[in-house]
């Protein structure tokens, strides 16, 4: 079975990794179902990685629709022990400007139509998402960030993460709500990947990459499907090089990640009991366990 302890999910815009050489394209079935896209797993800076469309190559899936729980399952399947997603966000501040990349520290959830665990049916688990992305993953990727000096590009390393329902954009009266929360960016998919992850013990974090203001600014038009798209075309060349020098990073130092033993603690059902159907089904999650 192919393998790669890093896994990558592109979002709006960012579709493939030129760079990635060796490639081999794996189509896998879960038992969730099939991923938004055949994963592609191939060789940067000497390791092996899979990377995922979220949208699927041709963007052909809304917000909604997304296979969450294929898709963090086919990463388990590959061996995937860090995932790092590249999201298109609107910016709820004033100094996280278009082109900008946050590495966000928390998110809110408003999402109504999402399933964002792999457990029920017979197996009750629940995870500790105080810190929802792995804070050291998240200091490897602003790090690598930081080192790079893009020109025009402020990081900014924090941040909350508004997770959306869409397809449609905010409303005036929720980006303002969303602002007296002191949120900082505006997305549609990442907190039910970060959830998954962590029941699937791997370490996520987000490098946001802000295409727009949203609609709050008084300054600056709605936000529009051009717009997003234009600026993260500009940033789909930045984005490749901070996925590829955090995966340099990675691959020299691997961090210790809390994530990795999330389950440890987390199952309230007696493994002896539960259901030999849930057993199966969740069987790569709860291997070293049972
Ligand atoms: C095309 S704009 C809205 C769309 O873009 C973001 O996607 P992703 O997080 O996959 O980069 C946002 O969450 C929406 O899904
Ligand atoms: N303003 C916005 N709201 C929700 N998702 C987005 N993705 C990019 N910009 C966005």
């Amino acid at each position: 079975m192919v393998q790669a302890k890093i896994g990558i999910i592109g979002g709006s815009g960012l579709y493939k990794m030129e760079s990635l050489k060796e490639v081999e394209e794996v189509f896998l079935d879960t038992p969730f179902g099939t991923p938004s896209d055949a994963l592609i797993v191939g060789t940067l800076e000497g390791t092996r990685v899979a990377f995922l469309a979220r949208h699927g190559r041709n963007h052909h899936l809304m917000p909604s629709e997304l296979p969450f729980r294929a898709n963090i399952h086919a990463m388990k399947q590959l061996g995937v022990e860090y995932l790092i997603s590249a999201s298109a966000v609107g910016s709820l501040k004033e100094e996280a400007k278009p082109l900008d990349m946050v590495v966000p520290d928390q998110f809110i959830d408003r999402t109504k139509n999402r399933i964002s665990t792999f457990f029920g049916d017979g197996i009750v688990a629940h995870i500790t998402f105080g810190d929802p992305v792995c804070p050291n993953l998240a200091g490897v990727l602003a790090d690598a960030v930081a080192s790079l000096e893009l020109p025009d590009v402020t990081l900014h390393r924090g941040g909350t993460y508004v997770c959306m329902e869409g397809p449609a954009f905010s409303t005036k009266a929720e980006s303002h709500l969303y602002r007296s929360w002191g949120a900082t960016i505006i997305g549609m998919t990442n907190l039910p990947e970060a959830k998954l992850a962590r029941e699937a013990e791997i370490a996520y974090a987000t490098l946001a990459l802000v295409t727009d203001y949203d609609c709050w600014h008084p300054d600056h038009d709605s936000v529009t499907v051009e717009m997003v798209i234009g600026n993260l075309h500009r940033n789909a060349t930045n984005a490749q090089k901070v996925i590829q020098e955090t995966v340099r990073r990675l691959s020299e130092n691997p961090p210790v990640s809390e994530a990795h033993s999330a389950l440890k603690y987390a199952i309230l059902t007696q493994l002896d009991q539960v259901p030999a159907a849930a057993k199966e089904k969740l069987g790569l999650l709860l291997k070293k366990y049972l």
